[in-house]
């Protein structure tokens, strides 16, 4: 088999997280910064990690691995959750603790678990050499959880047989049919599940099918709003303008899995307070799409108070449900002394925030507001918004800063 170089994108969530996981919608979108993977058939029966952004430098005989997969004596399905005593057996064959939550740990077992259930529902996975870098900061709201996973899912469906091939010869990117990409998605949303807990499966949708900007006509959704049920049988793509969007990383570390556990927890513990703030974001989700598609049908400027007006109502809701950080709470102090609307994205607690930058904001009211929140010690930079899902490439498709870094094992 042949080496393999593939990606998918990131994702900024407009509005929904959290509510999502509870059956609300959410709007989102994929973002210009993606996830690399390179894939190397090597001899010697064995199989090799290397995942540079967690600090993994692992191998395992595939021997070994074959007995682990009979060990655990499952059926594995795309449409099965992960065990805990799955995870556990794993935990315990890759030496990492029962409650271990550390980046590393759950990146093995995300690709442990996705090696042994993919090999043994479609065949053996040849020795191969996996090498996994990423632009996206890690744990900070991105989505790289989802876009690790979903570049996993795809060269180890391809590495078995599973999934085509479909770049050929002298084409630079290709992508995978809708069934395929259907496929990816599934088994990536088992990933997201060993490192999430209980994911939505909004953020692996976005990663496999993406959504382009407007300027290219290929596909028209440039945004996906999506429920709870299914993954991906209730995406709704929608037209909705071009936004431009600052995004800010207050660095603070956080984990998806643990705020998301938090707030089943504030749920369960005061129903009749949470729901309705839950049915809120539900509204805002909705109002939101209204507003960008009238948007897009009509640009006018008159529709960004609005936009603000629903940014800050959330941000507003995602601190009740126990999701805000005094971080973000300055980050949002900060952009609103120069006249901007923030909130938080992905899973809050720290991590990434989205400001909207309505097109009457000076050059000048943009740079002031980033020197402040770099003052704050947070990093920030405007991004595309809009970018293709899971992609295969050829190598001379990819920059060589890409190319360095997944060559560097
Ligand atoms: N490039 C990567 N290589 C290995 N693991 C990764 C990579 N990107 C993400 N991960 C895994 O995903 C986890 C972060 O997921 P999460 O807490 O959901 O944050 P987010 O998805 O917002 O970045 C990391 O701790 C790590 O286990
Ligand atoms: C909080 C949530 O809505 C989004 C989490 O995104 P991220 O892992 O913080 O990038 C969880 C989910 O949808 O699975
Ligand atoms: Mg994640």
């Amino acid at each position: 088999m042949a080496e393999l170089l593939l990606s998918a994108p990131g994702k900024v969530i407009l509005h929904g997280e959290h509510a999502v996981v509870h059956g609300k919608a959410a709007l989102a979108v994929a973002l210009g910064l993606r996830t690399f993977l390179r894939l190397r058939p090597c001899g010697g029966e064995r199989l090799r990690v290397h995942l540079p952004g967690v600090g993994v430098r692992s191998g395992w005989d595939v021997a070994e691995l074959r007995a682990l997969r009979g060990r655990l004596a499952a059926d594995f399905d795309e449409s099965k959750s992960p065990s805990t005593e799955q995870l556990d057996v794993l935990k315990e064959f890759a030496g990492i603790a029962a409650d271990a939550s550390a980046p590393d740990c759950l990146a093995i077992l995300a690709f442990l678990y996705m090696y042994l259930a993919i090999s043994a529902k479609y065949g053996d996975v040849p020795s191969v050499d996996i090498t996994v870098w990423s632009e996206l900061p890690t744990g900070a709201g991105l989505g790289s959880s989802a876009a690790y996973a979903v570049c996993l899912a795809a060269a180890l469906l391809r590495a078995c047989g599973a999934i085509s091939c479909p770049l050929k010869d002298g084409e630079a990117t290709a992508r995978w049919t809708e069934e395929e990409m259907t496929l990816i998605n599934s088994w990536a949303f088992q990933g997201e599940r060993v490192i999430h807990g209980n994911p939505s499966g909004v953020d692996n949708a976005v990663a496999t099918w993406g959504t382009w900007s407007p300027q290219i006509p290929i596909r028209k959704n440039h945004i996906i709003k999506k429920g709870r049920e299914g993954l991906g049988g209730c995406l709704v793509a929608c037209r909705v303008p071009t936004l431009r969007i600052l995004l800010t990383n207050t660095k603070v570390p956080r984990s998806t899995k643990v705020l998301v556990a938090g707030v089943k927890e504030k749920i369960l513990k005061f129903p009749a307070i949470m729901n309705p703030v839950l049915d809120s974001i539900d509204a805002i989700s909705q109002e939101c799409q209204s507003v960008l598609e009238a948007m897009a049908a009509n640009p006018s400027p008159e529709y960004y108070p609005v936009l603000e007006e629903l940014f800050d109502i959330n941000q507003h809701h995602l601190n009740v449900i126990g999701v805000g950080h005094p971080s973000l709470d300055r980050l949002c102090r900060v952009t609103a002394s120069h006249g901007l609307h923030s909130k938080l994205t992905g899973a809050g607690g720290g991590g990434c925030s989205i400001t909207l930058l309505p097109p009457d904001t000076t050059l000048l009211a943009v740079e002031a507001a980033k020197r402040d929140l770099c003052a704050c010690g947070f990093e920030c930079w405007e991004t595309d918004i809009g970018a293709p899902g899971v992609t295969l490439h050829s190598s001379s498709s990819l920059s060589a800063q890409v190319l360095q870094a997944l060559s560097e094992s």
